[in-house]
C-alpha cells in the first residue's frame, strides 16, 4: 500500500447537499408530505456519512486475513468488476494471500461446495463477461450456519455483493459475529439494476441496464411506426421501483406512456391507459408504452414470494397487451427483454464505479468496520450503516422532478 492520500475516520460526506430541500427530496432531514418516502410523515436522514478510502492505521495483519466474497440475488452488470477489484485490492494493495469465492450465494457457505480460490490471475479477465464468476443465488440466508462456516474456515473478512435482501443478511451476519465475539469485518457492496437502495446517488449496473433497455424501446418504436395502428409495448425489470423504466423512457424520447409500480393507474374507462392508447393511435397512428414489471400488480399478482422473500410478480406486459387487443383496433408488438438488461457486461461508467466500490470495500474492512456498505453519495464514495440503507426500497418520487420530466416527455395524463 503506497502511504499517500489516507483518509481519516473523522472525514465526512454531507448527505443532504441541498439546503432547505423540498418535502419530496429523498435526502431531506424530515419529509413531511410524501407518503412514498415516509408513511409516518417524518423521515430522518443523518447529516453525514463516513468518507471511504484507505486508512493510515489498519486493523488486520494481511498475513492473517482470510477474505471471502459472496454474490447473492439477481444478476447485475458489473458484479465481476467488483469481484476483480476486491481481489486486486486485497492482493496487490494489502498483500492478502488467502481469498475465497463462495459459490451461488449465501448457501455456498454451508452447501458443501468447495470455495473458489481467488487471486489476481483468476480474476484478470472476468470483467469481460457478464454475470457472477462465483455464481449468484437467492435463499440460504441461514445466519447461524453462515457464521459457523466463517468460524470453521477462519474467515475474518466477508465481502457481500447484493441488493436489499443480501444487505439484510450481511447485517445479520455482522451482528451474529459480534454477539459471538468473532472478529470479522462484513462489508457490503450494493448491487441492483433496480437502483432501489436508499441514500445512494446510483447503484452499479443501473446505467448499463438503462442503456440495454434502449434497444428494446427502439425496436418497439420502429415496429409501432411501421405497422398500421401499431402499438409497441416494452416490459422492463423493476420489481418495486420504476427507475429503469423511467430513465429508459426519458433517454429514448419516443415513449408515449410509462407505467411504474409507484403510481397506480386505471387500464379501462375514459381515463384509462387503453383509451389513451386509442387516442394516440387516432392522433398519430402509433403508440409506444413502457411498463415496469412491478407496475399494475393489482391486476395480475397471484401472490407468493421467491426464495429471497421477494414478491412474485404476475406478467403485467402480457395482460396489458391482451386488454389492448380486446378493446381497440391495433397491431400490438410486445417486447420483453427480461434478463437481457442485466445479463451483460457493464458499460465503462459502471465498470469504473465497480472498481472504486470494490477498492473502498477492502479499505473499509481493513479499517476494521463491519456492518457497513460502500456507495456513491453526493459524488463521493462513503461507508454507510447497512440498517439505514435498507429501511425500505428506494422508490421513484411521483412528486419529484425526474418523474415530472418523464411526464413532460411522454405527454401522458394521470390515468385515474
Ligand atoms: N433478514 C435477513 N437475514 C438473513 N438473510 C437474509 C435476510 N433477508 C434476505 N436474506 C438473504 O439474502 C438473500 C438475497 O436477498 P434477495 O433474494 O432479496 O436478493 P437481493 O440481495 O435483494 O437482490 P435483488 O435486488 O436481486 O433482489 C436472500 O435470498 C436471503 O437468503
Ligand atoms: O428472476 P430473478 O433472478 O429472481 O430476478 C428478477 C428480479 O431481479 C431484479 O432484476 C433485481 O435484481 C428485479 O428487477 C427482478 O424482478
Ligand atoms: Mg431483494
Amino acid at each position: 500500500m503506497r502511504k499517500t492520500n489516507f483518509v481519516s475516520n473523522s472525514d465526512r460526506i454531507l448527505l443532504n447537499s441541498v439546503a432547505y430541500g423540498s418535502a419530496a427530496d429523498p435526502t431531506q432531514t424530515c419529509s413531511l408530505s410524501s407518503d412514498v418516502y415516509d408513511p409516518s410523515g417524518c423521515d430522518y436522514v443523518p447529516e453525514w456519512v463516513v468518507r471511504a478510502g484507505p486508512r493510515a492505521e489498519v486493523y488486520f495483519d494481511p498475513e492473517e486475513v482470510h477474505a471471502a466474497v459472496v454474490t447473492c440475488g439477481g444478476l447485475c452488470p458489473g458484479i465481476n468488476d467488483v469481484i476483480r477489484s476486491l481481489v486486486n485490492t486485497l492482493e496487490v494493495g494489502y498483500g492478502v494471500k488467502k481469498i475465497s469465492g463462495v459459490r451461488y450465494g449465501f448457501k455456498g457457505f454451508f452447501s458443501g461446495d468447495e470455495f473458489m480460490p481467488l487471486n489476481r490471475k483468476v480474476v484478470r479477465n472476468i470483467h469481460n463477461i457478464g454475470g457472477s464468476a462465483l455464481g449468484s443465488g437467492r435463499g440460504g440466508g441461514d445466519v447461524e450456519k453462515i457464521v459457523e462456516s466463517i468460524v470453521n474456515n477462519g474467515i475474518n473478512m466477508v465481502f457481500v455483493i447484493g441488493g436489499n435482501g443480501t444487505h439484510a443478511g450481511a447485517n445479520a451476519i455482522s451482528n451474529e459475529c459480534a454477539k459471538r465475539g468473532v472478529k470479522v469485518s462484513v462489508v457490503g457492496v450494493p448491487k441492483t439494476i433496480d437502483n432501489d437502495i436508499l441514500l445512494l446517488d446510483k447503484t452499479f449496473g443501473f446505467d448499463t441496464a438503462v442503456e440495454e433497455a434502449q434497444k428494446a424501446i427502439q425496436a418497439a418504436a420502429i415496429e409501432a411506426q411501421s405497422a398500421y395502428r401499431g402499438v409497441g409495448v416494452v416490459k422492463l425489470m423493476g420489481r418495486q421501483s420504476g427507475f429503469i423504466a423511467m430513465f429508459a423512457t426519458l433517454a429514448n424520447g419516443q415513449v408515449d406512456c410509462c407505467l411504474i409500480p409507484e403510481i397506480s393507474w386505471a387500464a379501462h374507462g375514459p381515463n384509462g391507459v387503453v383509451e389513451y392508447v386509442r387516442n394516440m393511435l387516432d392522433a398519430q397512428g402509433h403508440a409506444v408504452v413502457v411498463l415496469a414489471e412491478g407496475a399494475g400488480q393489482e391486476f395480475v399478482s397471484a401472490g407468493g414470494t421467491d426464495a429471497g422473500g421477494n414478491p412474485k410478480l404476475g406478467d403485467i406486459g402480457q395482460w396489458f397487451c391482451k386488454q389492448l387487443k380486446a378493446e381497440i383496433k391495433c397491431d400490438v408488438k410486445y417486447i420483453d427483454p427480461t434478463y437481457m438488461v442485466r445479463g451483460c457486461v457493464a458499460n465503462a461508467h459502471d465498470s469504473i464505479m465497480c472498481t472504486v466500490l470494490g477498492q473502498n470495500a477492502v479499505h473499509g474492512a481493513f479499517a476494521g468496520f463491519t456492518g457497513i456498505s460502500v456507495g456513491s453519495v453526493s459524488a463521493h464514495t462513503a461507508f454507510l450503516p447497512i440498517p439505514r440503507m435498507i429501511e425500505r426500497e428506494r422508490l421513484v418520487d411521483p412528486d419529484g422532478r425526474m418523474w415530472h420530466r418523464t411526464l413532460a416527455s411522454t405527454g401522458q395524463p394521470d390515468f385515474f
